[in-house]
């Protein structure tokens, strides 16, 4: 045994506890009562001043030679028994008097006998062996006593009983498995005194002990009772509870005795102690530890004692139990006490039936959150669903009622109505609470739920595509560059080229793209080429999920160089894993350095062929039309290398819309490139959420157009509104498809609008994001007022430690605003912007706000690398401030026994608002803080906000020290934004 208390071990030395406890004061240990418990080395120290018994002597040689493993026990148990038995005795006999009588003297013996035994051995042994294995022991002892009577049982016991404490307690947990059956024990005798009792009578006897543990709930006190009652030792609670009371009954009650018993306590039993008893099996493993569990309910240290025997241990156990116990353990415990509303309700009121047990027990079962009952999901339950989903829909999934619902979130601290749309993150925590796991559907999967709904499969078809259906399609190009390098000119440029119109001055229509052919070894190829330089659109598009670009060209003016934009084009298309050819303009200007710019663009890693990279670059003209066709012939080099350009052109049309405007005459006018199938005048369509069927078709030379195959660009008249560019469109089966299509994305549109708010990655969650998979890379984008500030503080932040796990991404870097584009690259790539000394563009704000992109702005570098890295080690947490809201005077108090105090006040300043945090101010002194405006009244009505000026009646729940003249301030807590 590990611990034995200080009146086990005067016993054991036939002196007096108070001698004991004066000596342990001499010796500087610090006891509260005789049945604390005391270490082994101090009792080896109480033993050598107190040469006292042989028990002593008895005890001290078992321990050795049983050196606490479970061997010692069967050896020592007997031999032990006789030994204490005497002392141990008459502890027993004390309590058990009372409860015995009643029930059944025999097994008390039997049990005291066994449970002493035990116990004594165990103490003796326990100094020797550590603590911890003298648990195990204390245990095994005890539950050997009983089935052992025996050697057998020792053994087996022993394990057993270790194992169930901890298996049911959950709350033994660690070292003190035995916790379990103390618990049991503790319950079962106790209980089962008490109730059986007569239980009161029962409990009268040992009353003191055992009587008060139970009923006494509990607690502590109640543990330490029944331990010092059982003086003796843990044997002796051990007895009381196993002998007198189970005394007959018990003996089998532990194990299953508490039921029986007691019927007792049937409620804490059942909770808590049932699984320990069982687990016991053993009588006396119940025995012992109901004993410790008792005390062990108590506190470690009637644990102690109950352990003496095994029973310190359990009463560790018995603690930890109950508290860790979690639902069981924590249960049983609680009922005992009554404390727990429910299980200890019950037993209070007396015997239940076995339904009510049940439905008591399920109860326990189900969300208690706000009282309400909810199905729960088995913690890996998957609900999917889609962005902007509100709790109505995921009540629907689980087939739950959506005001129980919003009971729960209000109790997880958040308010949201049945029909909100909610984010990810609310849910998910909703989830997590009972037991769901929450898979939130992507824009582009919930488009093709949403099309599966119309047996449209888009992927499918795809992949049902082999050699025999797919026909290669022309690449699709875009011209990106800085400013002034002379996109424009080269679109124009190459315009010009086109052989197919046959007219003067080719192309005479601006429609968004347009189509030109080459020669390219003999064959006459088009091209299509996307008519809006610039990587504005290329992104936006992409931003809309729409991949149209195959090819990028990149303008550089010879004459100036790479410049921001060129790096902010070449980071789009790069990161869009799109391949570049770049255009080296303007050679025909002076000064013009094509090699400079070769050389400079290695740094981005744009290695010319040349240079022995793999990016072709060719020198052109846009003014005086020089080098096009090798920049053409470039491009379809380049795609042929690196990509398979090939379609179906004999299925329905889809394809993206690429710009779109309402034209006074001919309304909804879109461009649209066709990317697979081929698409009529006349097909029913729907692009994003506008739908029509297709009236004319006319393209890039204005010629009207029957037809359009894959990355043909055409200009469609027959939309009932105008697209976006970047929408996806289709041939839908008929028009009444084509128009569901467009009303639910338009649905979905909205709901997902509504949610998104704040839903992307920024530095204080991304931590978090990072733990939970969500993200692999912190990616941001710099924008600076001077490009050395960008350099220094990307070199700066480049050079953060950011471990294994992590990888730090600057997608993009440049000098000025925050631009559309960059919120938009940020929304692609889920990065996190960073702006040093400058602010947000024109309108990039709002884009940033209804995207949730967060954008932070810097003017001190190194704040800004704090932030990053504090980000990185999930140490960057939002802060607060308080908002003051406003404040009231109260003018009367209105008592009420149902609602509280009410404050009838006049609002003095701002407005009060119900829901909002207050406090209350007398004389300056605040006399209650972190209140609740639980009520708000105007007259008789209830009001969400009273504004300055007006009365109302405020109601601070259960605050009721107010005064006429007292302030009562409101207030809330916002994130303090950055800076
Ligand atoms: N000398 C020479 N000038 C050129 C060449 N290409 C373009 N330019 C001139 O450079 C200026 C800018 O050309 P744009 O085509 O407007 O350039 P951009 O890149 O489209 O400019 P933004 O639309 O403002 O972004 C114009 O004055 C062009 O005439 C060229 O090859 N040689």
């Amino acid at each position: 045994m590990a611990k034995v208390r200080v009146y086990e071990l005067a016993k054991e030395l036939g002196v007096e506890s108070k001698t004991i406890m004066t000596k342990l004061t001499e010796l500087g240990e610090f006891v509260r009562s005789a049945s604390s418990t005391i270490e082994p080395p101090v009792v080896r120290k109480l033993r050598d001043t107190f040469p006292a018994g042989g028990t002593e002597s008895a005890s001290a040689p078992a321990k050795p030679a049983a050196a606490k493993p479970a061997p010692a026990r069967p050896a020592a148990p007997k031999p032990v028994p006789a030994a204490e038995a005497a002392p141990a005795a008459p502890a027993p006999a004390a309590p058990a008097p009372a409860p015995a009588a009643p029930k059944a003297p025999a097994p008390q013996k039997e049990a005291a006998s066994p449970a002493f035994v035990e116990p004594t051995p165990a103490a003796p042994a326990a100094a020797k062996p550590a603590a911890t294995p003298a648990p195990a022991a204390e245990r095994k002892p005890s539950a050997s006593p009983k089935p052992a009577g025996g050697g057998n049982a020792p053994a087996p016991g022993p394990r057993p009983a270790a194992a169930r404490p901890g298996g049911s307690g959950g709350t033994g947990g660690g070292g003190r498995p035995g916790s379990p059956r103390p618990g049991n024990n503790p319950f079962a005798s106790s209980q089962g005194m008490p109730r059986a009792g007569s239980p009161r009578p029962g409990n009268n006897p040992f009353a003191s002990s055992q009587g008060m543990p139970r009923p006494g709930a509990r607690p502590e006190r109640a543990a330490d009772p029944a331990a010092n009652a059982n003086p003796a030792a843990a044997a002796g609670s051990a007895e009381r509870t196993g002998g007198p009371r189970p005394g007959g009954p018990r003996p089998a009650p532990r194990p299953g005795g508490p039921r029986p018993n007691p019927g007792m306590m049937p409620g804490r039993t059942s909770i808590g102690r049932p699984g320990d008893r069982p687990a016991p099996g053993g009588r006396p493993g119940g025995g012992a530890g109901g004993a410790g569990g008792g005390r062990g309910g108590f506190a470690g240290r009637p644990g102690g004692a109950g352990g003496g025997p095994g029973g310190a241990p359990g009463g560790g156990g018995g603690f930890a139990g109950r508290p860790g116990g979690g639902g069981r353990g924590g249960a049983g415990r609680g009922s005992t006490q009554g404390a727990f509303g429910r299980a200890g309700g019950r037993p209070v009121r007396g015997r239940k039936s076995k339904r009510a047990k049940r439905q008591e027990f399920e109860q326990m079962q189900a969300p208690s959150l706000g009282g309400v009952q909810v199905p729960r999901g088995n913690g890996s339950t998957v609900v999917r669903l889609r962005h902007g989903s509100s709790l109505n829909d995921f009540a629907d999934k689980i087939d739950a009622n959506p005001a129980s619902l919003v009971t729960v979130l209000f109790h997880l601290g958040e308010m949201a109505t049945a029909t909100q749309s909610l984010d990810e993150d609310t849910f998910g925590s909703l989830a997590a609470e009972l037991g769901y796991v929450i898979e939130m559907v992507s824009a582009e999967e919930e488009d093709r739920e949403l099309l599966g709904a119309f047996d449209i499969d888009l992927d499918a078809e795809l992949e049902g595509e082999g050699d025999d259906e797919l026909q290669a399609r022309p690449p699709v190009v875009t011209v990106m560059g800085h400013v002034d390098h002379g996109k424009t000119r080269l679109l124009d440029a190459i315009r010009q080229t086109d052989v197919i119109s046959g007219e003067a001055g080719g192309i005479t229509q601006h429609i968004g793209a347009y189509q030109v052919r080459h020669e390219h070894e003999g064959v006459d190829r088009p091209i299509t080429f996307i008519d809006t330089p610039g990587h504005e659109a290329f992104t936006a598009m992409r931003a809309r999920g729409a991949q149209v670009t195959d090819i990028a060209i990149l303008v550089v003016a010879a004459d100036d160089g790479v410049m921001p934009q060129t790096v902010e084009a070449l980071n789009h298309a790069q990161s869009a894993g799109v391949p570049i050819v770049v255009a080296v303009n303007k050679v025909d200007k002076e000064g013009a350095n094509p090699a400079k710019i070769r050389q400079q663009l290695t740094e981005y890693n744009l290695v010319a062929e040349e240079y022995g990279g793999d990016t072709m670059f060719v020198d052109v003209s846009a003014k005086q039309n020089q080098g096009i066709d090798a920049l053409l012939e470039a491009v379809l080099l380049t795609a042929d290398a690196s990509l398979d350009l090939r379609a179906n052109p004999d299925k329905d049309a889809r394809g993206v819309a690429i710009e779109a405007n309402l034209d006074k005459g001919r309304g909804a006018v879109a461009t649209v490139l066709v990317q697979s199938g081929t698409l009529h005048v006349g097909d029913a369509i729907v692009a994003g959420t506008a739908h029509g069927r297709v009236r004319a078709m006319f393209d890039e030379h204005g010629n009207n157009v029957t037809e359009a195959g894959p990355a043909r660009p055409v200009m469609v008249l027959g939309l009932a509104s105008v697209p976006s560019a970047g929408d996806t469109f289709l041939v839908a089966p008929d028009e009444r498809t084509a128009r569901q299509i467009a009303e639910k994305r338009e649905a979905a549109e909205r709901a997902a609008l509504l949610a998104k708010r704040r839903k992307r990655v920024s530095l204080e969650d991304f931590a978090q994001a990072l733990e939970q998979g969500k993200v692999e890379t912190l990616n941001l984008v710099l924008k600076g007022d001077v490009s050395g500030a960008v350099e220094a503080l990307e070199d700066a932040l480049l050079q953060i430690n950011v471990g294994d796990e992590v990888q730090l991404r600057i997608i993009h870097r440049g000098v000025g605003a925050i631009t559309q584009n960059d919120v938009n690259l940020a929304t692609v790539d889920n990065a996190i912007i960073i702006g040093f000394n400058v602010k947000y563009g024109e309108r990039v704000e709002a884009l940033a706000e209804r995207e949730g992109v967060d954008v932070r702005f810097y003017s001190i570098i190194y704040q800004a690398i704090d932030d990053v890295e504090a980000a990185l080690k999930g140490m960057l947490k939002p802060e607060y401030e308080e908002v003051q809201l406003g404040t009231a005077e109260i003018r009367e108090v209105f008592r009420s026994s149902k609602f509280g105090n009410i404050a009838g006040s006049i609002v003095r300043s701002g407005e009060i608002r119900r829901n909002t945090k207050a406090r209350v101010l007398r004389g300056g002194a605040v006399i209650g803080d972190n209140l609740t405006v639980e009520s708000l009244k105007r007259f008789k009505d209830d009001a969400t906000e009273v504004r300055e000026g007006f009365e109302c009646g405020i109601g601070l729940g259960s605050f009721n020290d107010l005064q006429v003249g007292d302030t009562i301030a409101t207030f809330e807590m916002r994130e303090k934004p950055r800076s």
